[in-house]
């Protein structure tokens, strides 16, 4: 596939279209399994990471319905392609930077992605629009069950399945739920929910995962245990957890509407402002001000655009992005202005389609 066929069009997790999709941005399970045959990654010789990539790759080939994924080699990729197939969430940060044969099967909607040689021989995960769970589960589920009619898995009776980090063994899952939570970093809650989640074993982390900051207010909240515990139980504890946090979200908007409705405003047409007009713009302070904005089209306080329309942009102005759409490679000034310019374009037609289709 070409890369560039992807940066011209939105993956199913971007369209802003899944339940709740005002607040929770995606849902995500991986499954970490290993192969019963080969020594985990840390252990393994280049020799055995190639023989894996190409086993992987050869039985995934001969699974009905696999044949139409696109498979990539990531340790054939130029910094660019690693960093744009890391900026929309198909592969981690680790797997983009690591050595060796690694690789990883995208299918067409980018809703499942299989990476091959992270951290474990298989990261599995599936991801959806919203807050949808039950049917990520459903389908990675199947998933997994059609890989491992193909692969022997390493799993012992009683832990369940091995991995190479200990934190993963037992179910090896991963239940994850990006949201946008400006409102509660606004009124200073942010901290207070996040001890309580912490408390309950859940964990908080940014937008790119284990170790990254929280940027445009966004927050990824997962399970910390996955031993002792069923995958349905996993489930239930983070689809549990999420409702509660959506509410408190939505309470912590009304209460800046009716309280300071003028401020707030002025808030988000200001970032809207910035983002029309600017000639330069940092990626840093782009997601800050679409956070706003996007606050805004939920609150009716703008009505000029959709939600899919800033969940494209938050991932389309990200520096890989910017420069596969560009077509040539930017240093951070290059990347700062052409941003801008992507930024003003986008957000003057759109504002001309909504006000066309007014008239
Ligand atoms: N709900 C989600 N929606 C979109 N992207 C997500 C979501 N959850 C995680 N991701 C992305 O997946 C990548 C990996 O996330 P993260 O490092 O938290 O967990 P992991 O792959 O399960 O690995 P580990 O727990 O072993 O470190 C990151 O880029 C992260 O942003």
């Amino acid at each position: 596939m070409e890369l560039n066929e992807l940066a011209c069009r939105s993956g199913e997790w971007m369209r802003g279209s899944g339940p709740e999709s005002d607040i929770v941005i995606s849902s995500r399970i991986r499954l970490a399994r290993n192969l019963a045959e080969f020594p985990f990654i840390r252990r393994c010789t280049p020799e055995d990471r190639q023989s894996i990539e190409k086993m992987v790759h050869g039985r995934l080939q001969a699974i009905p319905g696999f044949k139409t994924l696109y498979y990539l080699r990531v340790d054939e990729l130029a910094h660019v392609d690693r960093q744009f197939l890391t900026e929309r969430q198909l592969i981690s940060r680790e797997h983009a930077e690591a050595e060796g044969a690694r690789s990883v099967a995208i299918d067409n909607d980018e809703r499942l992605s299989v990476m091959i040689n992270e951290e474990d021989h298989l990261r599995i995960q599936v991801m959806k629009s919203g807050l949808d769970l039950h049917s990520a589960w459903q389908q990675i589920n199947e998933v997994d069950d059609q890989i491992e009619s193909k692969l022997s898995y390493a799993f012992h009776e009683r832990l369940g399945y091995l991995t190479a980090c200990p934190t993963n063994v037992g179910t090896g899952m991963r239940v994850s739920v990006m949201l946008h939570l400006p409102a509660l970093v606004i009124t200073n809650q942010i901290e207070k929910v996040f001890r309580s989640l912490q408390k309950i074993n859940l964990a908080v982390r940014g937008l790119y995962g284990e170790g990254s900051q929280a940027m445009g207010d966004f927050y990824q909240i997962s399970n910390q245990i996955t031993l002792g515990k069923s995958e349905e139980e996993l489930i239930d504890q983070v689809s549990g957890v999420v409702p509660m946090i959506i509410e408190y979200e939505r309470k912590a908007r009304d209460f800046l509407i009716t309280q300071n409705r003028e401020d707030l405003h002025d808030k988000i047409s200001r970032a809207y402002g910035i983002l029309c007009t600017a000639q330069t713009i940092s990626s840093e302070e782009t997601m800050h001000l679409l956070s706003s904005v996007r606050m805004g089209v939920n609150l009716g306080l703008i009505d000029d655009l959709a939600i899919s329309d800033i969940n494209k942009l938050f991932v389309e102005t990200q520096p890989a992005h910017l420069q596969k759409l560009r077509g040539n490679e930017l240093d951070t000034a290059g990347r700062n202005i052409e941003r801008a310019l992507y930024l003003r374009r986008y957000l003057q037609d759109r504002g001309k389609e909504h006000r066309d289709e007014r008239n």
